[in-house]
Parts: structure tokens; sequence; C-alpha cells
């Protein structure tokens, strides 16, 4: 069954995680900084905007009330000049009403708060003794005022605007008072209205103590609106702008400005949270704007990533098959591109040739015999599988010093050990390079002789005997050797069935009386 793989943390990952990481948080700090700065001025902006719709509402509302003053002024001189004349101040009255249109009602009032006379449409006045708090304001002050709005007795939400009537020497008669109606469609309405400005806007009118005078948003006027709004948010300042909650509690963005004639302030409010609304949008903009370019860094970072690591990687895979023959090859072919990369491919290829060399000594010591430099019996079985697939025949002599006890006993181990040397060089001196030659073990050897008959191995054999037998051995004089002839070929006959054979023909020539050869 399959291992689950783990996941390890690559280069090339963590390179990427690095990049990734740095990458989002410079990019989450950017659009931060995008978010703040926009949301900044986009509020900036449209307070900016309210605050100048308020000027310019206030600013029409005061030409308004000065042009209205100037008119009453001037009718006020006429009144006093005909004040007795029924007929002509109610004449004046009507003129005033029917020409400016601006008015719901003019009336002439004495200076007891009886209408003295009324225009036409409000003639039923006339005689009526005023009760109402701009009665009694325009009538203390006997100078012009611009009253708070008031509900008269026909239900009409409307202010008063009056100006004092003297006769030609000056003394007080009583006042023309011009009644403004608040109510949708009123001069006021269409004056100060929001049609003209954002839907969501709230233009409020606000009097000296912060009573709303006039409310009105897209399409509609308030037609008794309530509240107060605390003037201390104004900080004493006559426009700017500000942040506050709106008569439904809503947090608000608000611009005002205070009209200079009657001292009221328009404030023109909105949501805060349509401008968070077109904030999102904005940075949903901004974001897939972005979005291809982060998608094209990441790719460019996974190329870099994968460029960076490769020659890394690569090296690390290699560390696994250090031992192997052509593990230097492959190390070379590395591009190791880079300082660090480099670096490591010289110090693993250094390490592999020490690897290599010291694993070849081990090898070495682990297939030949140290005291004659001879193969060893492993030696032999690791080198005889090559020779036995090339050759069809192969000559086998096996041979055994005589009486090799004797030798030790007699002159030490030493000598016996110098004689097992010189023995094996004069086998070498008369073996081809491709023989293989073994020291089987003790005074034992084997001579694989590869495409030789049974005659030429014998014929060896019995040259080496002689050979033997004729040389003055050092510390020993002379020394005999017994060998065991045989010859096989390897695709029929397996290798230890002739080494066998070999044997017997060893023992039958020690048995025959040793210093001879017997082949089989
Ligand atoms: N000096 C020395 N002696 C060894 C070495 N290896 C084996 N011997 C000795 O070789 C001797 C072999 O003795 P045996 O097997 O009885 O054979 P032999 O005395 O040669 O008698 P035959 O083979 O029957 O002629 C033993 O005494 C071993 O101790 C070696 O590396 N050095």
């Amino acid at each position: 069954m399959d291992q689950p793989r783990r996941f390890a943390f690559t280069l090339k990952r963590l390179i990427l995680l690095l990049a990734l990481v740095s990458t989002l948080i410079i990019l989450l700090s950017s659009y931060l900084a995008i978010f703040q700065v926009e949301r900044k001025l986009l509020i900036d902006s449209s307070l900016r905007a309210s605050q100048s719709y308020a000027a310019r509402l206030s600013l029409t509302a005061d030409l308004f009330f000065n042009a209205a003053q100037k008119q009453l002024v001037f009718s006020a001189g006429l009144l006093g000049e005909e004040f007795d004349n029924l007929y002509a101040i109610a004449e004046e009255a009507d003129r005033l009403q029917i020409q400016s249109k601006r008015y719901s009602s003019v009336l002439v009032v004495d200076k007891s708060g009886v209408v003295r006379a009324a225009s036409r449409n409000s003639a039923n006045m006339t005689g009526l003794r005023l009760v109402s708090d701009a009665n009694t304001q325009a009538l203390t002050t006997q100078n012009p005022v611009i009253s708070s709005p008031f509900r008269t007795a026909q239900n009409n939400h409307i202010i008063a605007m009056s100006v004092p009537i003297r006769n030609t020497r000056g003394k007080y008669l009583g006042y023309l008072v011009a009644e403004i109606t608040l109510q949708q469609g009123g001069i006021i309405d269409s004056l100060i209205n929001a049609r003209n400005y954002r839907k969501d806007a709230y233009i409020y009118v606000i009097d000296n103590e912060g009573d709303v005078l006039y409310r009105a948003a897209d399409g509609w006027t308030e037609s008794t609106p309530q509240g107060n709004v605390n003037k201390a948010l104004l900080e004493g300042r006559d426009q700017g702008f500000l942040h506050m909650k709106n008569l439904q509690g809503e947090d608000s963005l608000a611009g005002f400005s205070t009209m200079e004639i009657s001292g009221w302030t328009v404030l023109v409010l909105h949501p805060a949270r349509a401008d968070v609304v077109l904030l999102y949008q904005v940075m949903l903009q901004v974001l897939i704007y972005t979005l291809p370019f982060v998608i094209l860094v990441f790719i460019v970072i996974w190329l870099l990533a994968r460029y960076i690591s490769r020659p890394l990687r690569q090296l690390a895979s290699k560390a696994d098959t250090m031992d192997s023959q052509d593990v230097s090859a492959e190390i070379q072919q590395i591009n190791a591109w880079y300082y660090e990369a480099s670096k490591l491919k010289s110090v693993m290829l250094q390490g592999i040739r020490l690897l290599h060399q010291r694993i070849e000594k081990l090898s070495t010591q682990a297939h030949t015999d140290p005291m004659t430099g001879l193969l060893n019996r492993r030696g032999l079985y690791e080198q005889v599988d090559k020779l036995l697939g090339e050759e069809s025949q192969i000559g086998v002599v096996t041979l055994d010093i005589d009486h090799f006890k004797v030798i030790n006993d007699t002159f030490g181990h030493d000598v016996g050990d110098a004689v097992i040397t010189q023995l094996s060089r004069l086998i070498l001196g008369n073996s081809r390079d491709d023989d293989l030659l073994c020291r089987m073990g003790g005074e034992e050897f084997l001579l694989l002789l590869p495409g030789t008959s049974l005659t030429r191995a014998v014929q060896l054999a019995e040259r080496l005997r002689r050979q033997v037998a004729g040389q003055n051995f050092e510390g020993a004089g002379n020394v005999t050797i017994s060998l065991g002839v045989t010859h096989f070929n390897p695709a029929k006959v397996n290798i230890d069935s002739a080494l066998k054979s070999a044997d017997k023909a060893l023992y039958q020539a020690k048995n025959d009386g040793r210093n001879r050869v017997v082949s089989r």
C-alpha cells in the first residue's frame, strides 16, 4: 500500500511562502492605506459639497429676506403717510401680496395689535386682535422682525416678517407684516429644497435656539418639523461641517451655513453610510484593477522560487545516491548558478571523490589478501562472474605447499609467511593478466585460467611445480607444492563442482606423494 506523501518544507515552498506572506502583507497594508485615504477624501469632498450647498441655500434665503425686507420697508414708508386711510392701506397690503406672491397674506397691524387692514385673501382678519409671539415681538421691539415659525388659527405653518410703520415724524404707528408659509410649495420650500442635491440628503433650517424650523428631503417637506439640533455642535462658526446624528439617529455628515438676516442656519445632512457604500465600490474597483498584477506577481515569484531552488533541490536529490558511480557526472551537469549552490556543489563533488576513494579502499581490503596482495576467496567470487559469462572453457589449478606445518614449526611463522609471499610472486610471474589468482586460505592457492584447455593448464601447473621445487625459499630452503588441475565449460558445469574436482585432484596429488600434478 502506498504511504501518503508527507508534506516537506522544501526550499521552493519556503521561498514561495515567504514571498506570498510578504506580498500579501504589502498588498493588505497598501489596500488599507488606500482605504483610509479614499475614505478621508470621500468624506471631505462630500462634507465640502454639503457645506457649499448649505452656503448657496442660505445665500439664496438671505437674498430673499433682504429683498423682502426692503420691499416691506418701502411699503411701510408709504403706509406711514396714509395710516388713517383704511382703503389706501388695504390696497397697499393687497398690492404687496399679489405682486410678490411670496406672501401668503399681508397685514397692517396697529400699535395695539389689531389688524387694521389686510390683503384681500385675508380680508376676514381685519379687526382681529393678534396674539401670536410674532405680534408681541414686533410690538415690543418696534424693529424689523423675522419670527419663529408658528401655527395660525387656520392651522397654517408660517413665519411672519414684519417691519415697523412710523409716520413722517417718526412716531410708531404699528407694523406691516407679511406671512410666509413653510408648507410644501411655499416660498421657503421653493428657495430651500433638496431637489437639486443628492437624493439621500436632508435639509434642515434651525433657528438661533437650534429648533428645527424646516425639514425637507427629496420631494417632500415636513409640515410641522419638530426637534432640536444642539447648536454647540456648530462651535460658534457661521459655516463649516460636522459629524452628527440626524433626527432618525443615523450617523450623518453635515455641511452648514448661517443666514445673515434671520440668523437661521441651513444644515445639509446625508447619512455617512452612503459614503461608505461608495467607498466599498471604489475599493472593489481597486481590487479588480490590482488582481491581474497580483496574479502576475505570484506567477513571477513562483517561477523565481523554482529557479532559485532548482540547483539545491537537484543537489539534495543526488545526496541520496552519493555511492553510485555516475553521481559525480550527474552533479557536474547541475547548473549551480549562484554562490551557495556552487559552493555546495564543489563540496559535494569533493566529498563524493573522497567517499569513492574510501569505498574503493575498503572494497580492495575486503577482496584481497593483505599479505600477498592476491584476491581472497570473496574477491574471487566477486570477479568470477564476468569470467564465467565470457569464456567457453576455463582451466583450474589448485595448489598447496607441502608440509607447510613443518616449515612453520621448524623455521617459525615469519619464515612461513615469507614462503607464502615468495610463492605468490612466483605464481603471479607465471600468469597472464586475465588469469584470476587467489589465495584461498593458509598455504592454498587457486588459479582460474580463462580460455585454457586442460592440457595447457597441466603444462602450466607442471612448470610451476618445477620452478617452486628449483627455487630457494629464503630461510626455508627447498619447498615443494602439490597441484590439482581440471578444466570446465561454465555454460555446462557449475564452478563449485569444478573447484571440488580440482580439490580432489590436489588431494590425490598429496596422497600420491606430493610435489606432483594430478589432473581430472
Ligand atoms: N606462517 C603461516 N602459516 C600458516 C598460515 N596459514 C596457515 N598456516 C599454517 O599452515 C599449516 C598447514 O598445515 P596442514 O594443513 O596440516 O598442512 P601441511 O603441514 O602443509 O601438510 P600437507 O598439506 O598435508 O602437506 C598450519 O600449521 C597452519 O598453521 C599463514 O598465513 N602463515
